[in-house]
């Protein structure tokens, strides 16, 4: 049968975080846009509801809202989104014996038992340079590396470890290149909204980007896994899914390295894009509890610093997740690369989650509704190390093809190099 040809000024490869912003940002900007998407639309980002609970696949905290790329993206496109920012009053960390202020204020940092007084001052102090890039990190080394040739407290260095850890959402925050370190922290430092969730959680933001594409006559694709490409010189011409042919004037590709692997197959992109497909991901292990009655607990972030975990009450941000009267509470642990696919190791983290629960919220067992667990949930396609960087976002051979995602080179963590990546794009195809 004859393949059907369609034109649009633009294609989007991949209906996640990335290639939704994307989309929805070209469209709105005058380009006629396609977004095809293998399966269901905002990849990672997916919700699943179960017995009246909306599980978000991972959480949906938003570091820094007031600094982000999302809050360029909520503003030019006018998207609605309902921010629910996070209670450091009700925070804490558990080291073991006491639970103690997340110094991520001024009172939390005053209150705080994990900081000695002195360090707190050394704290503040380093927060203050990082703020002003007095401290911007030392090329090829490590934050670990550069910790241990600072003169400062072991308890100063081993807070600056604790915040990489649950920011970079890993179980080895010393690996961390110390450039990428400070040039997160300097944003992160100078935020007034340091962490936020979405009422609705990614559902609604996914909405609210499918709104924009579909009032700018974009047209989306699901069940739409692109399998092979037609490139010329330096160009790529045309992508195929199924019957179906597109053709466009640029391509936006805001799929994973080893899916850009399979699609580029064959041409000068597969070789260049090779290497990024060998480099490991950050993964988490979710365990994530909805309840059919609230359970009494003082706080709502618990921080477990000895065992690299932490939960959320995410129906105290958003209570469209759950049932009436319901609770859903949200662990992630940060897994090790070789407990990664280790059924005893992974059956550990499931009992230190258990008791985590058992600790700070006792009674979760007999009002237990739906347990939801990931034991291996990619958080972020590039895990930061030494050895690994972000795939640039466009190729210079290839002059209409670009890449968006969190594995991509752009600002921030998470989901914020997905729209950062995405918005860099964007602004390079609309300035053509
Ligand atoms: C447990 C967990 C917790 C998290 N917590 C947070 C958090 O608190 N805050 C935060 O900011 N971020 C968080 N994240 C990270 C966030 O979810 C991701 O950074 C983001 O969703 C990545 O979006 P993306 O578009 O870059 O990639 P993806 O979501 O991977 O999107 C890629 C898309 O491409 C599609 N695709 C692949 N191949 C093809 C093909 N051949 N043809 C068509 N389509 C294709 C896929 O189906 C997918 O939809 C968390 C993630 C997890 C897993």
């Amino acid at each position: 049968m004859e393949k059907q040809l369609k034109s649009y000024d633009v294609v989007v490869v991949g209906g996640g975080l990335a290639g939704l912003a994307a989309a929805a940002f070209l469209s709105f900007n005058g380009k006629k846009v396609a977004l095809l998407e293998r399966g269901k639309l905002g990849g990672r980002a997916v919700t699943l509801p179960i017995k009246g609970f909306n599980f978000n696949f991972g959480a949906h905290a938003i570091y820094g809202r007031d600094t982000s790329i999302l809050k360029n993206f909520e503003n030019e496109l006018k998207l609605n989104i309902e921010w629910k920012d996070f209670n450091p009053y009700k925070a804490r960390y558990d080291s073991g014996e006491e639970l103690s202020h997340v110094p991520s204020n001024v009172r939390g940092l005053f209150k705080t038992k994990i900081l000695s007084s002195p360090g707190k001052i050394v704290f503040a102090w380093e927060v203050f340079k990082t703020m002003l890039s007095i401290d911007s990190g030392v090329p090829h080394q490590s934050i670990g590396k550069w910790l241990e040739k600072q003169n400062i407290g072991e308890d100063v260095k081993k807070m600056m470890l604790t915040l990489a850890s649950s920011n970079f959402f890993t179980s080895e925050p010393e690996q961390i290149p110390s450039e990428v370190f400070f040039q997160y922290y300097k944003r992160i430092f100078t935020t007034n909204k340091p962490v936020a969730y979405i009422g609705g959680g990614w559902q609604a933001l996914i909405n609210e980007f499918v709104r924009v594409i579909e009032e700018n006559d974009g047209d989306i694709y699901e069940k739409a896994k692109v399998q092979q490409i037609e490139t010329t010189k330096n160009k790529v011409t045309k992508i195929m899914f199924g019957e179906e042919q597109f053709e466009a004037d640029e391509f936006v590709f805001a799929i994973p390295p080893k899916e850009l692997l399979k699609v580029f197959k064959d041409t000068e992109i597969e070789d260049w894009v090779s290497h990024y497909a060998k480099y490991k991901s950050s993964n988490v292990f979710v365990y994530d509890i909805g309840l059919s009655k609230r359970v009494e607990s003082p706080f709502t972030y618990i921080y477990d610093r000895k065992n690299q975990m932490f939960i959320t009450d995410i129906s105290y941000y958003d209570e469209t997740c759950i049932p009436e009267d319901g609770q859903l509470l949200q662990a992630v642990a940060y897994l090790k690369d070789e407990d990664i696919g280790n059924t005893e190791a992974l059956e550990t983290y499931k009992q230190q989650i258990e008791a985590l629960y058992d600790k700070h919220f006792s009674g979760w067992r007999e009002n237990l509704a739906v347990p939801r667990i990931s034991k291996n949930a990619v958080v972020q396609e590039i895990k930061w190390n030494m050895n690994q960087q972000a795939m640039p976002i466009y190729f210079p051979d290839y002059r209409n093809t670009f890449f968006a995602g969190d594995w991509c080179q752009g600002q921030g963590q998470l989901s914020e190099l997905s729209f950062s990546s995405a918005y860099d794009v964007c602004k390079l195809i609309l300035n053509k």
